[in-house]
């Protein structure tokens, strides 16, 4: 978007993307530290809970997060957990570094629970978060579905963690898996809003990488991305080479949530759809990159 853009626009991007938070794995701290200048204080960072990190690598994590001046959000992989126990240790040896205020619980990707918890609702229904010093809990959602969860069992899943993050006093935020396109993402982001859920909604975003890593993420974690898709968020399945960087999707994004919404309330003011959102970038291995992005897309605005 050049100088010469709407100011209006200008304006709407700058409010989504103030605020940003970032994901990082259990295997970044080395770019964390390198990227650590480039990155504001204070920043949200969330650090994974996958299959090849263990709990020295995730605890170590968030702990390097905290201790370079940004706020740790480790996930808590549902079906990952061997036991209650396990649940209980990794959350004290997180409180123990004061990175337990904020987590994202999150079923995880196993076909089959390998303990007790198969779903991010029953570790949340365990009671055991808030004895651990967890404030607000992060929770999923899909703008384009799951490969492997139906629609409907989607959409109870978010009403039932954010009634029950609700009734525990705890803070909720959702989180969405990341997108291409927008029109799913604000049709989305809309009937969550008309079934009452008011929590902030952090829009997953993809961090700029190569064009090649970002197919292969969107195919591992079933996202749209046919040809037009793709050629609305700035790149071509017939050139794979080179990178691709959110600037169209977070600029149009923006512009579709500042806008009145289609048969919404009159009186809803422009401002309110926009408010209620932010981003959440998936560095898939660039927290250096997304967080120069950041800056340069800002700069570019303001
Ligand atoms: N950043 C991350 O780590 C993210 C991970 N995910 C993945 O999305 C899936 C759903 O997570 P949540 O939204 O927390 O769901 P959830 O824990 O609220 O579960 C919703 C429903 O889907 C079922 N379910 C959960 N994970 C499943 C799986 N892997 N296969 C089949 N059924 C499953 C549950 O039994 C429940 O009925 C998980 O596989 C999770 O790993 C999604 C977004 C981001
Ligand atoms: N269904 C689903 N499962 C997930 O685990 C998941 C999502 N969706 N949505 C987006 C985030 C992003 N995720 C990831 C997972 C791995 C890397 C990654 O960079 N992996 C490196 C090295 C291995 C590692 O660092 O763990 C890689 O090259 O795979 C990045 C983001 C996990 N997330």
């Amino acid at each position: 978007m050049s100088r010469t853009a709407p100011a209006r626009n200008r304006s709407a991007s700058l409010q989504l993307v103030n605020g940003f938070s970032l994901e990082m794995t259990g295997k970044d701290v080395p770019a964390l530290l390198e990227a650590k200048d480039r990155i504001p204080e204070g920043t949200r960072i969330n650090v994974t809970f996958l299959g090849n990190e263990d709990l020295e690598m995730r605890v170590a994590a968030a702990k390097a997060v905290r201790d370079s001046g940004f706020v740790p959000v480790p996930h808590v992989s549902a079906r990952r957990l061997a036991s209650q126990a396990q649940l209980e240790e990794f959350l004290g040896r997180l409180q123990e570094v004061g990175a337990s205020e904020h987590i994202f619980a999150v079923g995880g990707d196993p076909a089959t629970p390998e303990g007790p918890y198969e779903d991010s609702l029953s570790v949340i229904e365990s009671g055991i978060l808030p004895r651990y010093g967890v404030k607000e809990v992060g929770i999923g959602g899909y703008p384009e579905g799951h490969p492997d969860i139906p629609k409907p069992v989607l959409a109870s899943a978010l009403e039932d963690k954010a009634a029950a993050l609700k009734q525990q006093g705890l803070g909720a935020v959702v989180i969405t898996q990341f997108a291409f396109d927008i029109d799913p993402v604000v049709a989305w982001i809309d009937a969550v809003r008309s079934r009452g859920i008011d929590a902030p909604v952090r829009v997953g975003t993809p961090g700029p990488a190569g064009i090649k890593r970002l197919l292969g993420f969107a195919r591992r974690f079933g996202v749209g991305a046919n040809a037009m898709i793709v050629k609305k968020y700035g790149f071509s399945l017939t050139n794979l080479m080179g990178d691709a960087g959110p600037d169209r999707f977070v600029d149009d994004l923006a512009a579709a949530l500042a806008a009145p919404r289609q048969g919404g309330p009159a009186q809803e003011s422009e401002a309110e759809r926009l408010s209620g959102v932010g981003l959440h970038f998936y560095t898939f291995g660039g927290l250096g990159a997304t967080a120069d992005w950041v800056r340069s897309f800002t700069a570019e605005r303001s």
